[in-house]
C-alpha cells in the first residue's frame, strides 16, 4: 500500500475470528477469519440476518471486545494484545459510538451530554471544548437548546444529541448500531443525513448496522455478513474508478 493509502486507512481486519465459551468445555465460533479494510472516506452499511454476527463484529471493531485470533489494526496500531488502558485510550480518541437507544444521561443538559466523551478522557472540558460542543449542537440543528435535558427534547432531537456526542472527539471512525431504528421516518432521514455529512466534511469513516434496505442502499459500500463470514463487499457506485479495497 502507498504511504498515502496507509495514511487513509482507518481499520484493517486480518483473519479475525471471535469465539465464545458456552458452558465449561464448549466454544462457538461466531466470526470466521474476516478480512476487511476501511478508509477514512468509507460510508459502509453492515447488513446480515439476525444472528449473523453484526453486533459481535461491531463490539470487536469498537475495542469493546477482543478477537480470539487474527488481528485488528486501528489507525495502523495492532490492538489484539494491547493492554486495557491502551485500548481504552485508543477507543476514546479514535471511535465515536451511536446506538439505537441514545443512552443520554437524563440529569445532564444536551451540551453536557455532548461533552461527556471529553470529560471521560480529559477531565473537565476547557472553553475550547465547550465551544466545540456548542458548535456541534448547532451543526445538528439544536442551537439554542443546549441547556435542555433529554426529556425536554423529541426522540429525533435526542438522537441528534447522541450524534454530536459521538463526533465531539473528532473520531476517525463512527460505529452506528441501528441509529435510526427507534425513530420516525423524518427523524431517521435527518440522522442519516447528519452521519453522511460528517463523513464527507470531516472524513470520518462510518459503519452503519442496519436492517433497513432503504438506508443500506444509500451507503457507498455494503458489507454483508452471512453466518459470521463476509459474503459480499460491494460499492454502490464506483467513485472515479477507485478500486474496491480487498475484503
Ligand atoms: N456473549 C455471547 N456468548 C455466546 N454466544 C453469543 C454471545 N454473543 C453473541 N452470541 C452468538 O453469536 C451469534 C451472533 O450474534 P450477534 O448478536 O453478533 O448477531 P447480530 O447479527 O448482531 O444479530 P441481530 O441482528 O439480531 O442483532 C448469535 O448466534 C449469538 O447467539
Amino acid at each position: 500500500m502507498s504511504e498515502h493509502g496507509a495514511a487513509q486507512e482507518v481499520l484493517r481486519l486480518e483473519r479475525l475470528t471471535k469465539r465464545y465459551n458456552v458452558g465449561k468445555s464448549t466454544e462457538i465460533e461466531v466470526l470466521h477469519g474476516l478480512d476487511l479494510r476501511l478508509a477514512r472516506s468509507d460510508f459502509v452499511a453492515l447488513v446480515g440476518a439476525s444472528g449473523s454476527g453484526k453486533s459481535t463484529l461491531l463490539n470487536v471493531i469498537g475495542l469493546l471486545d477482543r478477537p480470539t485470533s487474527g488481528e485488528l489494526y486501528l489507525l495502523g496500531a495492532p490492538t489484539r494484545d494491547m493492554d486495557d488502558a491502551g485500548r481504552t485510550g485508543l477507543r476514546g480518541h479514535a471511535i465515536g459510538f451511536v446506538f439505537q437507544f441514545h443512552h443520554l444521561i437524563q440529569a445532564f443538559t444536551a451540551l453536557e451530554n455532548v461533552l461527556m466523551p471529553l470529560m471521560v478522557t480529559g477531565g473537565k472540558p476547557d472553553a475550547g471544548m465547550v465551544a466545540r460542543g456548542r458548535d456541534l449542537l448547532a451543526q445538528v440543528g439544536l442551537a439554542g437548546l443546549e441547556a435542555r435535558k433529554p426529556d425536554q427534547l423529541s426522540g429525533g432531537q435526542q438522537q441528534r444529541v447522541a450524534v454530536a456526542r459521538a463526533l465531539v472527539t473528532r473520531p476517525a471512525l463512527v460505529l452506528a448500531d441501528e441509529p435510526t431504528g427507534n425513530l420516525d421516518s423524518v427523524s431517521a432521514a435527518e440522522v442519516f443525513a447528519l452521519l453522511r455529512r460528517f463523513n464527507r466534511d470531516f472524513g470520518c469513516a462510518v459503519v452503519l448496522v442496519t436492517h433497513d434496505p432503504g438506508l443500506a442502499g444509500q451507503c457507498d459500500r455494503t458489507v454483508t455478513l452471512v453466518d459470521g463470514c463476509i459474503e459480499s463487499d460491494r460499492r454502490a457506485q464506483p467513485q472515479d474508478g477507485a478500486p474496491v479495497p480487498p475484503a
